[in-house]
């Protein structure tokens, strides 16, 4: 189907998305124009704060207050999301007083979705307004000093299938959004990463919380042990299927980023382990019991934001 023609433009300048998605070319600045256009004609407010919901973590949109929920299905030309624990919302509200876009579920790679698809969402949010991006997920814990539960900041990633070339950016680049090559020095913005180490400290979380490095693989199957320990000898914590992608376009288009990796699972790296494989049920339970502290954490720090935001 016509990519205008589901946004209710005319076949003439339509853009079919079954050929940009076999082309792996991007949506241009005018097609997301109008998701963004779809989303603001729903409702009058607008969010300053975007935030992300890993799997299992959808809970943290039921912080959001005054909040009015949008399903992706009626949203002109948003994906759909097929994954459990990804409810599939765009939840508007007030966030400790903060105006606050929720992606209440993502969008991944292994569900069939290019990288610019997967990756469009941040640039609506862009077009919204949203200056400030928070992203969680779910993730196996490959630094063996982490337990299941534990919330690492993030404080770089390896977009490993981005640098094997299955990179959002790919595709003609439109300056409205950012330059051709963006720098990826500080992905995840230094100051958020102390205040929000410094916030899980006061509120007592510090038992449980890391600083470290999120490697982005493309999933659905979970890793090999020879996988895991080739992951972990590349100087990653934490892997996951998702949020990597979503950063690059956030910081090509100028946001600023924190990010937090829920370990749901810590990764088998030997042979033959007679230990339980992960499952996307344990990893799902396991952002569940640990996602009142995570939403906690969130709160506290957007509402020491909030002045600034
Ligand atoms: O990254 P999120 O979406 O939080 O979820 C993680 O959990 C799922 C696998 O169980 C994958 O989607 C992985 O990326
Ligand atoms: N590997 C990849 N993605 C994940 C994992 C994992 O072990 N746990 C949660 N998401």
């Amino acid at each position: 189907m016509s990519f205008l023609g589901l946004l209710g433009g005319s076949a003439k300048s339509s853009v079919d998305l079954a050929e940009l998605q076999r082309k792996n070319s991007q949506i241009q600045y005018d097609e997301i124009q109008k998701v963004t256009s779809s989303v603001l004609g729903k409702t009058e407010l607008r969010p300053k704060l975007g935030i992300i919901c890993g799997s299992g973590l959808g809970g943290l949109a039921n912080e959001v207050k005054d909040s009015q929920v949008i399903p992706y299905a009626e949203i002109d030309g948003f994906p759909k999301c097929t994954v459990p624990g990804h409810a599939g919302n765009l939840v508007l509200g007030y966030l400790s007083g903060v105006p606050t876009v929720c992606m209440q579920g993502r969008l991944h790679f292994y569900e069939g979705h290019p990288a610019w698809l997967v990756t469009m969402p941040i640039r609506m949010m862009k077009l919204i307004g949203v200056e400030t991006l928070i992203v969680t997920n779910a993730s196996g814990g490959l630094n063996q000093d982490y337990n299941s539960g534990d919330i690492m900041v993030i404080k770089d990633h390896i977009n490993l299938t981005g640098l094997t070339g299955q990179h959002p950016l790919v595709g003609p680049n439109d300056e409205k959004f950012g330059p051709r090559f963006p720098a990826m020095t500080t992905p995840y913005d230094p100051e958020l990463r102390q205040l929000a180490q410094e916030t899980a400290k006061e509120l007592g979380f510090s038992g449980f919380m890391r600083e470290g490095v999120y490697v982005k693989v493309s999933g659905p199957s979970y890793e090999t042990p020879s996988e895991s320990r080739l992951l972990r000898s590349i100087g990653a914590d934490t892997v996951g299927m998702s949020t990597a992608p979503e950063v690059v376009v956030a910081r090509h288009a100028g946001m600023k980023v924190l990010g937090f990796s829920m370990v749901t699972n810590v990764v088998i790296l030997e042979q033959d382990s007679d230990k339980t494989p992960p499952t996307h049920q344990e990893v799902m339970d396991t952002a569940n019991a640990r996602a009142k502290d995570l939403q906690l954490l969130v709160k506290t720090i957007v509402g020491k934001l909030a002045s600034t935001l």
